[in-house]
């Protein structure tokens, strides 16, 4: 499925959150969404989802208004991963990620829905948690169970059928163990390679050199550079997005780069400004050289 943004923007109030977005994601891909804290990702995500909408601009699905899809219609193509769950009520991890197959039955799973969850949850390592109450599992085992039930949310009877299917990860990340990261990661990329299109928002830009084909890098709402992983993980796009000053090494045996704060040049800064004052270390410029 080609996702197709056009013109987005979005405010609350009169505070625009994000300006004039325009850009496309394709099937195979996993695109990157970057960029520091407050830039409009999550914001993104959910307008990219169908779950907010604009102020102004389209959204497209394969050339279709992302408005004229029923709700049943967009949770059988495109399943989101979001940064927070809160659930107050006692569910068991099988319960959590049978929800990603509501919109496939009506009121009872079927025993391929069935098939599906210990699938996915044997897919995500959590296959050992089923019967345990969900809560009582760690952060990360939490995102994984999550994961789990997202990737049960778009599988097909058939396997194999993955037209149309639209992968939407929220920091999907953010709690996990570095081997849980490269699992996390590796699965969205194989789901790319059977033809998904995949949007991850990250924040390392490491993870993002070693898995993202494509990246969007946002600023105060607005497009700082679109393109090819090489294309925007050079030091002068980082230093624009994030005020931070990087060097780019290419690794000797894989092909991705490596980025690495230029620490002489963090250090530097942080000597001459209130150690204190974050807000003024955040706010300085680097000067490149
Ligand atoms: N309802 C709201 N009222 C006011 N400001 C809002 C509202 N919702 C979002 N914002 C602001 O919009 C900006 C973008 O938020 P968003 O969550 O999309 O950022 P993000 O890039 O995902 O950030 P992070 O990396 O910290 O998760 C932030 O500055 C946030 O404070």
């Amino acid at each position: 499925m080609i996702i197709t943004a056009q013109n987005i923007s979005y405010s609350v109030g009169q505070k625009p959150i994000l300006h004039n977005l325009s850009f496309a994601m394709h099937p195979g891909e996993v695109t990157v969404v970057l960029g520091p804290n407050g830039a409009g990702k999550s914001t993104l995500l959910r307008i990219l989802s169908g779950e907010q909408a604009p102020s102004s601009g389209t959204i497209l699905l394969n050339d279709k208004s992302i408005q004229t899809f029923s709700l049943t219609q967009l949770a059988r193509c495109r399943a989101v991963l979001s940064q927070q769950y809160m659930l107050n009520l006692p569910f068991c991890c099988e319960e959590i990620v049978m929800m990603g197959r509501y919109p496939h039955f009506n009121n009872h799973p079927a025993a391929i829905d069935r098939d599906i969850v210990q699938q996915c949850m044997q897919e995500m390592q959590v296959a050992q948690f089923t019967g345990r109450l969900y809560q009582t599992l760690s952060g990360g085992e939490q995102q994984r169970v999550q994961m789990a039930r997202v990737l049960a949310q778009l599988r097909e009877a058939n396997a194999g059928d993955v037209t149309g299917k639209l992968l939407l990860l929220d920091e999907p990340t953010a709690s996990l163990d570095c081997l849980h990261q490269q699992a996390c990661l590796q699965k969205a990329r194989d789901l790319a390679q059977h033809g998904y299109t995949v949007a991850v928002i990250l924040h390392d830009l490491n993870l993002a050199a070693q898995f993202a084909d494509k990246i969007i890098l946002l600023k105060n709402g607005q497009l700082v550079k679109e393109g090819s992983m090489r294309e925007v993980l050079q030091p002068d796009c980082i230093a624009d997005a994030y005020e931070m000053e990087v060097e780019v090494w290419q690794h000797p045996d894989y092909n991705f780069p490596v980025l690495v704060p230029a620490e002489h040049k963090v250090r530097s800064i942080l000597k001459t400004s209130n150690k204190n004052n974050i807000h003024e270390y955040n706010s300085r410029s680097f000067v490149k050289g």
